[in-house]
Formats: C-alpha cells, structure tokens, sequence
C-alpha cells in the first residue's frame, strides 16, 4: 500500500500542474456556464464541490462530485411548492418526478432523491469536464496549426464582427464546426464506452454473449484508416466540409458523442458553448505555445478568467 503522505502530495502537486494556465481558466469558465444554465448557480457557490469533483478524480474514485451542494439545491426545492421548483436541472426533474404526463400530481417521486443526485453528478461532470477538455484541445491545436487559427479568426470577424455572438451568427461558424469535430475525433474527452448486452448479440462475425462487457474504444475508432482514410492521424478539418456522417467511409464513424438513444444530451449545448467561447477569444485574442511552455502555457495572450466568464455570461442571457 501506498505511504499515504506520499501518495496525497503528488496528487497535490498533479492538481496544481493542472491548475495552471489554460486548462484551469477554461475548466473555471466551464463549471461557471454549466453552473448557471442546469443549476441556477455559478462557479464561486459551486467551487467546493468542484474541488472535491477533481479531488475525487485524482483519487481514482467513481466520478462524482460533492453531493452536499446538489442535495442543498434539491432540498431547498423540495420545501417549496410543486409549481416552483425553478426551471433549472433539479426544479425540471421534480416537476416531472410529481407531476404525472396529465399534470396531475403525484403523491411520491418517481426517481429516489440518490437517483436525482446522480443525474445532476453526471450533468456536473459532464457540462465542466468534457467541455473545457475540448476548449484547452481547440486552443493548444490552434497554437500548433496558426493558419487554421487564422481561418477561423477571418470567420469570426466576417459573421459576427466584434459583437457578442448570437445563435444565428454561431450558426453560419462552418469552419468552427469542422476544427470542433475534427478535434472531438482526434483528442475527444472519450476514451471508451461500455456496453453489456442484455441477451446473446452478434456483431459482424462475433457473438456477444449476453452479461459481457464490451468495451468501445472512441479514439482507435477514429483513427482507423480503414474507414477514415489514409491520413486517418492527420489534422484535417477539411473531412467535415459536409458534415459528421459525411466525413468518412461509413455515416456512423463519428462517435465522439456516441450514438443512437443513450447519445450525449448535451451535444448541441457542448457545441455552442465551445462556438461561443473561442468566437470571443478570436475575436480578441491571437494565441501562440509558450517557447518554455510544457505544453499548457500559452505566450501571447493573458486571458482573464472574469472577463471570459463575464462576456459568456452576456451572451448567455442575451441568446437563451
Ligand atoms: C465536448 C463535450 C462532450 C462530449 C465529447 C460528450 C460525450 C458523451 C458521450 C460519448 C456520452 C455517452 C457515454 C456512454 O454511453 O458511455 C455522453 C453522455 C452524456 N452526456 Fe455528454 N459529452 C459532452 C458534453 C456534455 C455536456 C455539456 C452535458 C450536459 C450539459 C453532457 C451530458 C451528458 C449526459 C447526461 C449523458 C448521459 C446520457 C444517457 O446516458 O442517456 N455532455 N456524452
């Protein structure tokens, strides 16, 4: 067994390598987007049980948060009246859980409160991490690749000028799009996804035995040159010109969400938030890797936490 000194200090000193520079501001952005659009909260209220989240995550632990701030949230709706749990995350999943598909209410809730705290662990975790995993890739690819930073500059200024982007402007992003999902293939937050089927299966000339664990490797998926060509392991953004299902051999290659009915619900979101945030970086901002940088440090550009999490924050309310 590990001396548990020695164990706690490099995960301190793994913390504070991954609180530095972009990575830490982007996750801070990102727990702040998540926290005010599912949960009614922000980054600062929150920021215990975000540290707790990485903490538990350094320690190998199932992910998760802290459930303290997610029961307080769903407690303080409980004690109020059904028709004011709040239109955020945990108010819409009491509303459903009391009110039957007749709006009737119901004497009891449908999923246990342990249920609820999950849910709203996932969406946690989910909406912070695998977004901000995707913003620090976007910005340390256009450091390394400058004329697809340049391009993506050209369209941001074309379609949005320097005013905070709207819905419709982020719509006409083609280019944005196709650096997004060519990164989501290459360096997506997914390494895997497990499925266990639930009776025999075949698939393609194996059979599946029902109860064993598949394990689904995104990232040699997506690289496969088989299906995605011979420069399968390039940066080419160009392969998304016409879309997701258009951008290799067979329509379903593109994984990075998964796919079919348990395919992540916060694509769309994922994807305007990300839009969003390096509209306004490139709209401000030129980004180079540092000459000393180990690959987390960024030279040309200081960007501030508050500013980026205030701008987002205007143009949330002025797009939502
Ligand atoms: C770049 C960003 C993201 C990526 C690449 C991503 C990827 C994925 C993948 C691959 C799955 C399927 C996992 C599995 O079946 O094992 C998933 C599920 C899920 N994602 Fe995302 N996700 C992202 C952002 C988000 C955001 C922002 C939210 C919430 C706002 C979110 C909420 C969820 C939830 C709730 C599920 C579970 C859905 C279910 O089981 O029915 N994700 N995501």
């Amino acid at each position: 067994m590990l001396d548990q000194g020695v164990e706690r200090s490099s995960i301190q000193q793994r913390e504070q390598r991954n609180r530095s520079g972009v990575q830490q501001t982007v996750s801070e952005l990102t727990a702040d987007v998540i926290s005010r659009t599912a949960f009614g909260s922000s980054y600062k209220e929150g920021k215990e049980a975000f540290h707790a989240q990485k903490q538990l995550l350094s320690l190998d632990h199932c992910h998760g948060n802290s459930p303290q701030c997610a029961t307080a949230r769903i407690q303080s709706r409980l004690t109020s009246k059904v028709s004011e749990y709040g239109d955020e995350l945990p108010g819409a999943m009491l509303e459903t859980c009391f009110t039957t598909e007749h709006g009737e209410k119901r004497d009891e809730l449908v999923l246990t409160m342990d249920e609820i705290i999950d849910e709203c662990k996932t969406f946690f975790f989910a909406g912070n991490d695998n977004t901000s995993h995707l913003l620090t890739w976007t910005m340390f690819l256009l450091s390394v690749y400058p004329e697809w930073q340049e391009r993506l500059r050209e369209e941001v200024l074309r379609e949005c000028g320097k005013k905070n982007p709207t819905a419709e402007m982020l719509r006409r992003l083609k280019v944005m799009t196709m650096v997004l999902l060519e990164l989501l293939r290459l360096y997506g937050p997914g390494i895997f996804m497990i499925r266990k089927p639930i009776s025999d299966i075949r698939l393609g000339s194996l059979i599946i035995p029902k109860g064993n664990g598949i394990v689904i490797p995104i990232p040699m998926l997506h690289r496969d040159k088989e299906v995605w060509g011979d420069n399968a392991n390039e940066f080419d953004p160009l392969r998304f010109e016409d879309g997701a299902t258009k951008a290799a051999k067979i329509p379903q290659a593109f994984i990075a969400f998964s796919l079919g009915p348990r395919s992540c619900i916060g694509r769309n979101f994922a994807m305007l938030e990300a839009k969003s945030v390096m509209a306004m970086i490139l709209q401000k901002f030129s980004f180079a890797l540092s000459p000393t940088s180990d690959g987390e440090g960024f030279a040309t550009a200081e960007i501030g936490t508050t500013e980026m999490i205030e701008q987002v924050e205007k143009q949330r309310t002025s797009t939502l």
